[in-house]
C-alpha cells in the first residue's frame, strides 16, 4: 500500500478574528506551485456564502458549511464531510478547514481527537491563526474569540503589517505573546508566508492544549447540539456552553444581514452609499463583503471591507449561464438593518 493510503491526512485548521486574512492566506496556499491536492472546507457566518467564490485555486474542492458556527450547530457536518473525505483516502494529501472569524477553535481541534472515526483517517497537523494587526488588540477587549483564536494557535500569521507603525506592531505582539508565548510567529503582508511555514507543520501540541483546557478530550455525545437551541435574536451577553466538557464562549450579539438583488445595480448609486455607510457606520459593521452585478458591465465587481477600510475590484467576467446575482454581507453589533435595506434598494438600477 502507498503511503497516502495508510498514514492519516493531515488537517490544517485556519482560524482568526473577522477580516484578518484567513482567506488571503488561503488563496495563497492554493495558488501556489505546490504539486499537492488539498480539500478545503469553508465555514461561514451568514447564510449567504461569499468565501467560496473567492477561493481561486481552480483544482480544489471546497466544501461549504454555511449558516452555522463550526464550533456549535454545524459541527456534525464537520464530521460527515471529513468522514466523506476519508472514504475517498489517497485522493487528497491534506484537508485545509477555514472557520468563520467567529469560530472557537477548541471544538473544532477537539473534533480530531474525540470522535473515533476521524481520529482514525486524520491527524490535526496545526491550528494557524491569522492576527489582524491593525484590529486586533481592540478584538483582545471585547470579542472573547479572538483570544481563544490566539491561544489555541500553533501558527500565528500576524497579518497587515503595513496598516501600522513599527511601534503599533510591537505593542500587538507583545498582547499576542501575553496569551501564547509557544506559538511560531510570522509577521505579513498580505499573508505572504512560505508553505512549509503554514503547512506539515506536525506543530499541534496536545499537552500545551490540555494545559489550557483540562477537558479537552472528554468526549460529549452532543455532535449536533439541537438542544443548545440558540436565540440569536435576542441582544444580551455572549454566554459559555458545553462541547463535551469543554467550555465554550460565544457573542449572542453578534449579527449577519445578508442582502440580495436578481436586478442590476446601478454602480454610480452603489459606490458612494457604501463607501457613505462604511464611513458612518464602521464602529458598527466589523466586516462586509459582496459580489456586485452591475449594470452595463460584464464583470463581477467584488469589494471587501473590515471596519471603515473598503477595497473593491473587478474580480472575473460573469459566466455564460451563471446568474447574475448580487449578493452582499453586513456582520456586526447593532448593525442599522433598515437603513441598509433602504439604502442598498436605492442603488438598484432602474
Ligand atoms: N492592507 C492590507 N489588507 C489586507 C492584508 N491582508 C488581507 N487584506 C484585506 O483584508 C480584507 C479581509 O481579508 P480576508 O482574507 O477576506 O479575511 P478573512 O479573515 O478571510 O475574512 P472573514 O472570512 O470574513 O472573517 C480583504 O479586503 C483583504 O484584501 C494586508 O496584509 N494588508
Amino acid at each position: 500500500m502507498s503511503e497516502l493510503t495508510t498514514a492519516k491526512i493531515p488537517v490544517t485548521v485556519l482560524t482568526g478574528y473577522l477580516g484578518a486574512g484567513k482567506t488571503t492566506l488561503l488563496n495563497r496556499i492554493l495558488s501556489e506551485n505546490h504539486g499537492k491536492k488539498y480539500a478545503v472546507i469553508v465555514n461561514e457566518f451568514g447564510e449567504i456564502g461569499i468565501d467560496n467564490d473567492l477561493i481561486i485555486g481552480a483544482d480544489e474542492e471546497v466544501f461549504e458549511m454555511n449558516n452555522g458556527c463550526i464550533c456549535c450547530t454545524v459541527r456534525g457536518d464537520l464530521v460527515r464531510i471529513l468522514g466523506g473525505l476519508m472514504k475517498r483516502k489517497g485522493k487528497f494529501d491534506a484537508i485545509i478547514v477555514e472557520t468563520t472569524g467567529l469560530a472557537d477553535p477548541a471544538p473544532v481541534a477537539q473534533t480530531f481527537f474525540v470522535d473515533e472515526d476521524v481520529q482514525n483517517a486524520a491527524r490535526l497537523d496545526a491550528v494557524v491563526t491569522v492576527a489582524d494587526a491593525k484590529w486586533l488588540s481592540e478584538r483582545l477587549k471585547d470579542a472573547p474569540e479572538a483570544k481563544n483564536q490566539i491561544a489555541f494557535a500553533d501558527v500565528i500569521v500576524l497579518n497587515k503589517t503595513d496598516l501600522v507603525s513599527k511601534a503599533e506592531l510591537a505593542e500587538v505582539e507583545a498582547r499576542i505573546r501575553a496569551i501564547n508565548p509557544y506559538a511560531k510567529l510570522h509577521r505579513t503582508e498580505r499573508c505572504q508566508v512560505a508553505l512549509a511555514d503554514v503547512l506539515e507543520r506536525g506543530a499541534f501540541d496536545l499537552d500545551r492544549i490540555l494545559e489550557l483546557e483540562p477537558q479537552f478530550l472528554e468526549a460529549g455525545d452532543d455532535h449536533d447540539h439541537d438542544h443548545h437551541d440558540h436565540d440569536h435574536h435576542h441582544h444580551d451577553h455572549g454566554h459559555d456552553h458545553n462541547h463535551g466538557g469543554l467550555k465554550h464562549y460565544h457573542d449572542e450579539d453578534m449579527q449577519s444581514l445578508a442582502l440580495k438583488s436578481d436586478k442590476p445595480v446601478d454602480p454610480k448609486k452603489f459606490m458612494p452609499w457604501l463607501q457613505q455607510l462604511i464611513a458612518a457606520e464602521g464602529g458598527k459593521i466589523l466586516r462586509s463583503k459582496g459580489i456586485l452585478s452591475f449594470s452595463g458591465d460584464d464583470d463581477r465587481y467584488v469589494f471587501q471591507g473590515v471596519h471603515m477600510m473598503l477595497e473593491g475590484d473587478h474580480q472575473r467576467a460573469w459566466k455564460d449561464g451563471e446568474a447574475r446575482q448580487s449578493r452582499l454581507v453586513f456582520i456586526g453589533r447593532d448593525l442599522p438593518e433598515q437603513v441598509i435595506r433602504d439604502g442598498f434598494e436605492q442603488c438598484i438600477a432602474a
